[in-house]
């Protein structure tokens, strides 16, 4: 057993459970122990700037230069006094990934004697080099400069590793020229722009309503995998997915992975994981098996949207760091392997009044169903109104894997609202009721109270990618690697476009002499009937469902190149331009940053499955067809006849054909990627990586995966799918 394969396996086989010393005392005990949050801040800092800086992060007042010389000085005691060396700005640039560069607390001053040091400069703003991250034309090496700034409405904290303590302050990044480079700043403008809209509409119901905030739930999905597995798996190692493999006879379908016991070493890893998380006040509440073999979920309480976000960046962050510790790798991709579920990030997304109203949640009385009715209705207009837009915004080449299939959703964005619901929306819709209504006083005839809903009272269908689930909506076609700011900012910008044109036509009845319900209701009752096209209760995945929603006018996007081009619409550029979410240039540099991750992703797994197929498999391969000549040589030499060793003879014909096809593929595919390399425009070379490069990896796969099955197994050098899945 002297290849890398047979090591990976015995080394799981001979893994031992790693128990980490938990935190002392009860969870709640050790929440947000590593957080600069509200209570620290109140001990460490003068009264009067505690107060300040609440307000500022209320949006009620601005951080001057004296406050934030306050907050440094406390931020830096107490990070200090905790064991912290160093600080960073964090950020999330558009790479997809976190983004830190440390800095010494420790500085000698003049007289040669060392002090810590950290000033309000290094808190509120530091100078990373732009050009080296993802800027869409914006940035060039020679005029590199960017900015990060500190966002004091997400708190710091100190992320721990084995090595030692930093001081992390949640920031944004832009341009020296003032573009977003990131995804926080455009998605706290859309907070911001759906806040002032939605807090707008709430006038009509309630004047104590000054605030809404966008409130988020993040499922994450995700797979573990060995780490000396992962190791020997080149494409798991560079791709994140694994480009061939046959899949394991045992897969999912005896649905028995899905809510099962939790594996031994798994649970070690996620208790572990989860105290990390408590420790920085990420509440973490769910654990659990998801459908797949080694396939897991962990998902937190809700929280507010900026926070929920950077909390899930920040998990990733841990997830990988705690996994190492356990010897597994975490796999955050959408598609880790072909023919099992791949793994989804489910966005749970509603909006909380400042008086602790859920507005998606429908109430006691006809007026606060009414309420409800305005929010559900106008958040069900934009989607039909920008449907394209919400596609665009979960696109990526990982997640193109996973739509449509395997109880992901599929590629056409339509909402599921549940029967009880539906039947609501199509009694308001009856234009039986509108004759009816003609005084106040009859306002609510013939419309039902929407009874109490509970949580259960919608059915689930695990194909809609925007599902209504009683409180919320669930924006389930996100993928588990992305950072949901991007949806999110689209679906807040939406939605707060949608309210302002709602606000609008209401007050324009009004101003005519039609009572304020009254003219809720009928713009709330027109909206009903023009989107109906979106609503969809059925099944995703059938074949019907596209001929439907293709004559209902719904598009069908199958992959990102094309999926991207909404984003240069002048429909989208003036919608997120009138928003001030992001100007014309940030929105055309978005979209080419899209297309060259798109088509940088293809390019990298093309080289691997090439270097794969001609250094590894091919050989492999070729060494057992060369036994088996020599074997059916020697039959022949002993005077055996044919017949008898017909099969043999069948076995060198289809592996030398395999080979063939493999090595015929591998080299028409690098060709094709010389072609699409040479394409000057972006779209273009994308589209051309999609159509010319990317197909022929289903045949490279279906042609490895016939040659795994009839290779000797002790000669296939890297391991299987079953191992990759069962081996624990
Ligand atoms: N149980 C589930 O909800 C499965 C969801 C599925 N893994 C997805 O890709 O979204």
């Amino acid at each position: 057993m002297n290849n890398l394969r047979f090591d990976a396996v015995e080394t799981v086989l001979s893994r031992q459970k790693i128990d980490i010393p938990a935190p002392k005392g009860k969870p709640s005990s050790f929440y947000g122990q590593n957080v600069f949050g509200i209570k620290k801040m109140k001990d460490y800092l003068p009264k009067y700037a505690y107060e300040k800086l609440l307000n500022a992060v209320e949006g009620a007042d601005v951080i001057d230069r004296e406050l934030a010389e306050h907050i440094s000085q406390a931020i830096k005691s107490w990070a200090i006094a905790n064991g912290a060396t160093h600080y960073t700005h964090w950020f999330q640039p558009l790479t997809g990934s976190t983004a830190e560069k440390h800095d010494a607390f420790f500085e000698p001053d003049s007289d040669g004697v060392a002090i810590e040091k950290f000033t309000a400069d290094a808190l509120i703003q530091q100078e990373p080099d732009a050009s080296s991250f993802p800027n869409g034309g914006i940035r060039n090496t020679f005029e590199a400069r960017g900015y990060t700034g500190w966002d004091p409405t997400s708190p710091a904290f100190l992320f721990e590793t084995a090595a030692g303590k930093t001081l992390c302050i949640p920031t944004v990044f832009l341009s020296y020229t003032g573009e977003a480079l990131d995804y926080k700043a455009p998605l706290l403008k859309s907070i911001s722009a759906l806040d002032k809209a939605a807090t707008d509409v709430c006038q009509y119901f309630s004047k104590s309503i000054t605030r809404v905030s966008a409130s988020l739930g993040i499922e994450q999905e995700y797979f573990l995998v060995d780490l000396s597995l992962f190791n020997a798996r080149p494409d798991l190692l560079l791709t994140g997915r694994t480009l061939f493999g046959h899949m394991s006879a045992k897969g999912q379908q005896l649905d028995d992975h899905y809510f099962g016991s939790i594996p031994e070493r798994v649970m070690a890893f996620m208790v572990d994981l989860e105290n990390e998380a408590l420790k920085l006040g990420i509440p973490l509440k769910t654990r659990h098996n998801e459908v797949a073999p080694s396939q897991f979920e962990c998902a937190p309480m809700y929280e507010e949207m900026n926070l929920a976000i950077d909390h899930n960046q920040l998990l990733l962050n841990i997830m990988e760091q705690v996994a190492l510790r356990h010897k597994f790798k975490v796999l955050i991709h959408e598609k880790p392997y072909a023919d099992i579920n791949g793994s989804g990030k489910h966005n749970n997304w509603s909006l909380i009044t400042n008086t602790g109203v859920n507005l998606l949640s429908p109430g006691k009385t006809p007026k606060t169903n009414l309420m409800f009715l305005a929010f559900f209705v106008n958040t069900i207009k934009a989607v039909y109104e920008h449907s394209e837009l919400m596609r665009a915004s979960i696109a990526s080449a990982s997640n193109d894997h996973r739509l449509g299939a395997n109880e992901a959703p599929p590629a056409i964005i339509s909402i599921f609202v549940g029967g009880q619901l539906s039947d609501v929306l199509d009694q308001v819709e009856t234009p039986r009721i509108a004759k009816i209504v003609k005084a106040e006083s009859m306002l609510w005839h013939g419309i039902p109270k929407i009874p109490e809903l509970n949580l259960d009272n919608t059915d689930r269908n695990r194909t809609s990618p925007f599902a209504f689930t009683g409180n919320k909506f669930e924006f389930r076609a996100v993928g588990s690697s992305s950072n949901c700011a991007s949806s999110m900012t689209v679906l807040n910008a939406i939605v707060a476009d949608q309210l302002i044109k709602f606000k609008i036509e209401v007050d324009k009845l009004i101003a005519k002499g039609t009572k304020k319900d009254l003219a809720l209701l009928n713009v709330i009752r027109k909206y009903i009937k023009q989107s109906k096209a979106i609503r969809f209760e059925g099944n995703g995945y059938s074949k019907e469902w596209e001929i439907e929603a293709e004559k209902r006018g719904l598009s069908n996007i199958k992959t990102t190149p094309k999926a991207l081009d909404i984003y240069t619409d002048e429909i989208s550029i003036k919608l997120f331009e009138s928003l001030g979410i992001l100007n014309r240039r940030e929105s055309i540099a978005r979209h080419e940053i899209l297309l060259e991750s798109y088509y940088k992703k293809i390019q990298i797994e093309a080289r691997v499955i090439g270097e794969i197929v001609n250094s590894m498999l091919a050989p492999a391969s070729i060494t057992y067809l060369n036994e088996l000549v020599e074997n059916v040589k020697g039959l022949k030499d002993i005077g055996l006849p044919k017949e008898s060793y017909s099969s043999q003879l069948n076995l060198v014909e289809r592996i030398s054909s395999l080979i063939n096809n493999i090595l015929e593929d591998t080299e028409a595919m690098r060709q094709e990627r010389k072609k699409a390399n040479n394409i000057e425009d972006i779209r273009e070379r994308a589209i051309a990586y999609d159509e010319k490069v990317k197909v022929y990896f289903d045949q490279i796969r279906y042609h490895i995966n016939k040659l795994e099955q009839i290779v000797d197994d002790s000669k296939w050098p890297v391991p299987k799918l079953r191992e990759l899945l069962f081996v624990k």
